[in-house]
């Protein structure tokens, strides 16, 4: 717990081992992601992604805040994956869909157990857990590639950000590639490192923590070797929950739904923190 607890007010991200999640699972959902991306891109345009339809196929959701284009190409599921899954297999689906939900369900056992501790730390009660785990929690997953890039050096896979998450889960696979930023340090690289996995907050935490917990600005560099994945999982609150700082009684973010924050992230971007604080006196 304490180890935890330092680590999200530190860095806002930590490597997890021994963490519980079968390694069957992981693999299971790397050979997934691999025979998804590997598709031909008439294929994988089937379950193209729009404004109207959130899920599926496409570039990172942060694209439209910068001027170069990413060096990434993404699948996002949102609880089940069978609809958009069916769009390139038709028949031939389930085995895409199993992979994603056992690791779905993994991923989720494991961040409430993350979560229970690191609210020890903060001295969130129980009670108050409760509100944030189980029927409380929406689930989304995304599946990253990164193609072997020819000028590296000119190309960013994806483009420094925070997630909008509580926890976020994830699993390099090929290549190393996702880099965190420390204040006054600048930035580090996570090594891939065997039977590991990387756990960071988001934004939901960094304000129930009051700020005392980072959301941890990461990026993704990409390489001209080895085409890299990353699997993730965002544990999130759902659109109705009201966020704001837990039991403190000096709050430095206003109170808002999680659907009114997703909305003003979607618009501002990096500001949004500062949007919702609350001015000093
Ligand atoms: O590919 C990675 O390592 C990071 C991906 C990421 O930051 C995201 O999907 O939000
Ligand atoms: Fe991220």
């Amino acid at each position: 717990m304490e180890q935890i607890g330092h680590a999200c007010e530190e860095w806002g991200a930590f490597q997890l081992k021994n963490h519980g999640i079968p390694k069957s699972v992981i693999e299971e959902l790397e050979m997934q992601t691999k025979r998804l991306f590997d598709l031909p891109k008439e294929q994988k345009m089937k379950a193209l992604r729009t404004p109207d339809y959130p899920t599926g196929y496409g570039t990172v959701w942060i694209t439209p805040f910068f001027q170069q284009r990413m060096w990434q190409e993404g699948f996002t599921i949102f609880g089940s994956s069978e609809d958009d899954a069916k769009k390139i297999w038709p028949d031939d689906y389930q085995t895409f869909c199993d992979a994603t939900k056992k690791f779905q369900e993994e991923s989720k056992v494991l961040i409430e157990k993350l979560i229970h501790l690191s609210f020890k730390y903060l001295g969130i009660s129980e009670e108050e857990e409760a509100n944030w785990i189980g029927n409380n929690h929406a689930g989304a997953t995304q599946l990253n590639s990164y193609p072997v890039c020819p000028k590296p050096e000119n190309a960013m896979g994806i483009a420094p950000h925070t997630d909008t998450s509580i926890f976020t889960l994830l699993n390099q696979s090929q290549a190393s590639g996702l880099q965190v930023f420390k204040d006054g340090s600048g930035w580090f690289n996570v090594p891939l490192e065997p039977n590991t996995v990387v756990i960071n907050t988001g934004d939901v935490l960094h304000i129930l923590s009051n700020a005392r917990f980072k959301s941890a600005l990461h990026r993704v560099t990409v390489n001209s070797i080895k085409h890299r994945y990353s699997m993730v999982y965002f544990y999130r609150p759902i659109m109705e929950h009201v966020v704001s700082p837990l039991g403190s009684d000096n709050p430095r973010f206003r109170a808002l739904t999680f659907k009114e924050y997703v909305a003003i992230k979607d618009k501002h971007f990096d500001k949004s923190l500062s949007i919702i604080s609350v001015k000093e006196d």
